[in-house]
C-alpha cells in the first residue's frame, strides 16, 4: 500500500524572540504561512519492520537524522506499530534554508502515517508528537497561517493573508538555527507590531502587511553573511513591495502583487542567486492530504 503526501514550505511573516527559557530555548512570537512550495513523500508500507528513507538529494541524511524518520520512529514506538514503512522524500525545498523543509517532511510523515498505519490520531495530536521533534513542526502539521508562540509549538490559527506572490532567493550558504539564535543579542532588539500584523491580516490590507513584516533574527544572519543583505538590496531594486528573510535565513523572499513585476523580480534574481522561486501563499488551514 502507498500513500503521496505533500510537505509544503512556510515563510516567517514576523518572527519576535521575547526571551530565553530556561530549557536553553527562546520564547517566540511568530506570524508563519505556508506557501506553494513542496516537497512529495511517497509512504509505503514493507513486510519487514524496519523504517527506510529514500533521498537523491545530498543534503538530506538518508538515516535517524532525517525528520521524517524521526517521525515514524515516534508513532512506531508510542504506539507498537509492528509494520515497517519506506519513505521516499522528493525534495524540492532547500535545505537548511530557513524554509522549515525538514519540519514540514516529518509533519508530511505524522499525517500521512496516521493513515497508513490507521492510528486514528486528530491534527491536534498529531501536532503534538510533532512538537517532540522539533520546534516548527507543529505549525507544520496545520499548515495555512497562524500565531506560533512558545518555542513555537504552540499553534493559534490565523485567516489568509491577502493573496499575493512571494518570490524567493537562496543563497548558496547553509545556515545553523541553533547559532543564530546563540547570536542574538536580546538587549538590541526592536521588536515586531505583531498584533499589527494580525490585523493587517484580518482587514486583508496587503499594504499592511508589506509595512510589517519584521524578524529579529534578520540582523543576525546578516551580520554573518552579507550576501542576504545584497539579496535584499537586489529584489528592493527590481521592484518588490516588501522583502524579508525567512526564520533563521539565509533566504529572502520578496512579495509582490502584479504578474509582471513577479516576472521582473524573478528574472532579474536568477542571475544573481543558486535558487530562486516564484509561488503563491497558501493562505488558510487547509487539507493538506
Ligand atoms: C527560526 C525558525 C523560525 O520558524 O525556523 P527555521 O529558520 O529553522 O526554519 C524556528 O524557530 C526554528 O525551528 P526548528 O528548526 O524546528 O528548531 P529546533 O529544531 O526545535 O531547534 C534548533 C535549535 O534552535 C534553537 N531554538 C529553536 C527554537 C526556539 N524557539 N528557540 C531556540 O533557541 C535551539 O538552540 C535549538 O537547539
Ligand atoms: N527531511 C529533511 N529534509 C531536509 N533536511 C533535513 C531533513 N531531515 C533532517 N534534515 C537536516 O535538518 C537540517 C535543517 O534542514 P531544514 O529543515 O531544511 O532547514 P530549516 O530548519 O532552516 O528550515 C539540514 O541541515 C538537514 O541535515
Amino acid at each position: 500500500m502507498k500513500l503521496l503526501v505533500k510537505a509544503p514550505a512556510k515563510i516567517n511573516l514576523s518572527l519576535d524572540v521575547l526571551g530565553k527559557r530556561e530549557d536553553g530555548y527562546h520564547e517566540v512570537e511568530m506570524i508563519m504561512t505556508t506557501i506553494d512550495l513542496a516537497d512529495r513523500l511517497e509512504l509505503t508500507l514493507l513486510d519487514k519492520d524496519e523504517i527506510k528513507i529514500v533521498s537523491h538529494n545530498r543534503f538530506v541524511p538518508d538515516d535517524h537524522r532525517n525528520l521524517a524518520y524521526q517521525a515514524a520512529h515516534l508513532l512506531k514506538n508510542r504506539f507498537n506499530v509492528k509494520q515497517g514503512v519506506s519513505i521516499a522524500i522528493e525534495k524540492v525545498i532547500p535545505v537548511a534554508a530557513g524554509l522549515a523543509g525538514g519540519s514540514s517532511d516529518a509533519a508530511a510523515a505524522l499525517r500521512g502515517l496516521n493513515k497508513l498505519w490507521q492510528l486514528g490520531l486528530t491534527i491536534d495530536e498529531l501536532a503534538e508528537i510533532g512538537a517532540e521533534i522539533g520546534s516548527d513542526v507543529s505549525f507544520c502539521v496545520y499548515g495555512g497561517t497562524a500565531l506560533a508562540t512558545g518555542r513555537g509549538e504552540l499553534i493559534q490559527a490565523l485567516p489568509a493573508p491577502p493573496t499575493c506572490w512571494v518570490i524567493l532567493a537562496k543563497p548558496f550558504i547553509g545556515v545553523s538555527t541553533a547559532e543564530v539564535y546563540r547570536r542574538l543579542n536580546k538587549q538590541g532588539i526592536k521588536h515586531p507590531q505583531t498584533l499589527a500584523m494580525i490585523k493587517a491580516i484580518e482587514d486583508q490590507s496587503y499594504s499592511d502587511v508589506c509595512a510589517h513584516l519584521s524578524n529579529v533574527l534578520e540582523s543576525v544572519t546578516l551580520k554573518m553573511h552579507p550576501e542576504v543583505n545584497q539579496i535584499k538590496e537586489q529584489m528592493q531594486r527590481f521592484g518588490a513591495d516588501a522583502v524579508l528573510m525567512s526564520g533563521s535565513g539565509p533566504t529572502v523572499f520578496g512579495l509582490a502583487q502584479h504578474d509582471s513585476r513577479m516576472h521582473r523580480i524573478y528574472n532579474g534574481l536568477r542571475g544573481f542567486c543558486d535558487q530562486v522561486f516564484a509561488v503563491r501563499l497558501l493562505g488558510e488551514q487547509h487539507k493538506l492530504d
